[in-house]
């Protein structure tokens, strides 16, 4: 990874694909407080509405060339709209983290636009989306990726940091405080369970108030009993205005989402809204057979 002024390294952000860029950084921002338009239900197709946070249009990625090219997107359109909390699943390989990562700016698309309100993400160079990504877009991951030497509340101040602000204590402690954890604010990783590591990545997450927060199976790595903690606090977080794109392999993760987009190859094939656990599970596995 390079390193520099505008490219230091970052644990919001996920590592993944020699086409990664060189510098990521997430964003979290607190839902509580927010002046946001009442929540909506589903993702919608591909025209920019005036309450979609986020679209691709038409959206392609391959890897590779030649016989072992892999086309992991491959013409997505989709758009999100503002309070909406969407699942993306499907079989491995289909495709899910590349949405996620064109999504977000960590991937470079072959072709298609990817527009955060008025900005297209696929024009902007490294220093700019390292800017946007920073404010803007909100990242959790399976793993935390929490910075072990550092305390729950200088892990949630980080993104300010990283944005060049002087975190304000208040704005940091609410934010830890959204997550259940203000008693934990001087305690590292290691003195956390996964469930209270994940609520701090999510506080973390929070703390820039990202126009979208992209999760990538924020519940893979947990117990049940943390799982539902973790999704109770995406809900309130989508019902306080903030669109949420989650990856997941679990339909009972999924059905808490207002909608479910299912892939494979690349394609969205399917889509289903307010759906429960068990519609979605057979949903999937029609999907994998
Ligand atoms: N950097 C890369 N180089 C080459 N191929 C890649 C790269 N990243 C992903 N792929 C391929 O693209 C396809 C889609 O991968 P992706 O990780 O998006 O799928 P996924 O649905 O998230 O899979 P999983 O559920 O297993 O995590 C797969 O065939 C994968 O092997």
């Amino acid at each position: 990874m390079t390193v520099g002024d505008h490219h230091r390294f970052d644990p919001t952000a996920p590592s993944r694909s020699s086409h990664c860029r060189p510098c990521r950084a997430g964003g979290l921002t607190g839902w509580h407080g927010r002046s946001t338009p009442p929540p909506s239900t589903h993702a919608t197709g591909p025209k920019m509405q005036s309450d979609t946070v986020i679209a691709l249009e038409g959206v392609s990625r391959t890897y590779g060339a030649g016989p072992t090219a892999v086309r992991a997107a491959d013409g997505i359109d989709i758009s999100f709209r503002r309070g909406s909390w969407t699942a993306v699943m499907g079989p491995s390989g289909s495709g899910k983290s590349t949405l996620l990562h064109c999504a977000a700016g960590l991937e470079q698309v072959d072709a298609g636009r990817v527009m955060l309100g008025d900005t297209d993400l696929t024009t902007l160079d490294d220093d700019a989306l390292s800017r946007l990504r920073r404010t803007r877009i909100g990242f959790i991951f399976q793993s935390f990726n929490l910075v072990g030497a550092l305390t729950a509340e200088q892990n949630v101040a980080l993104p300010l940091r990283m944005a060049g602000r002087r975190p304000p204590r208040a704005e940091v402690r609410n934010a830890l405080a959204a997550v259940g954890l203000e008693e934990r604010a001087g305690h590292r990783p290691r003195e956390l369970s996964g469930g209270q590591q994940q609520r701090v990545a999510i506080a973390r997450a929070m703390v820039t108030r990202p126009e979208v927060l992209f999760a990538d199976e924020p519940t893979g790595a947990l117990d049940t009993s943390s799982a539902r903690d973790v999704l109770r606090l995406l809900r309130a977080s989508a019902d306080g205005g903030q669109t949420i794109v989650m990856v997941t392999h679990d339909p009972a993760a999924a059905a808490r989402a207002d909608a479910v987009v299912f892939l494979r190859d690349g394609r969205i094939v399917d889509r289903l809204a307010g759906a429960d656990v068990r519609a979605v599970a057979d949903r999937l596995v029609a999907l994998e057979t």
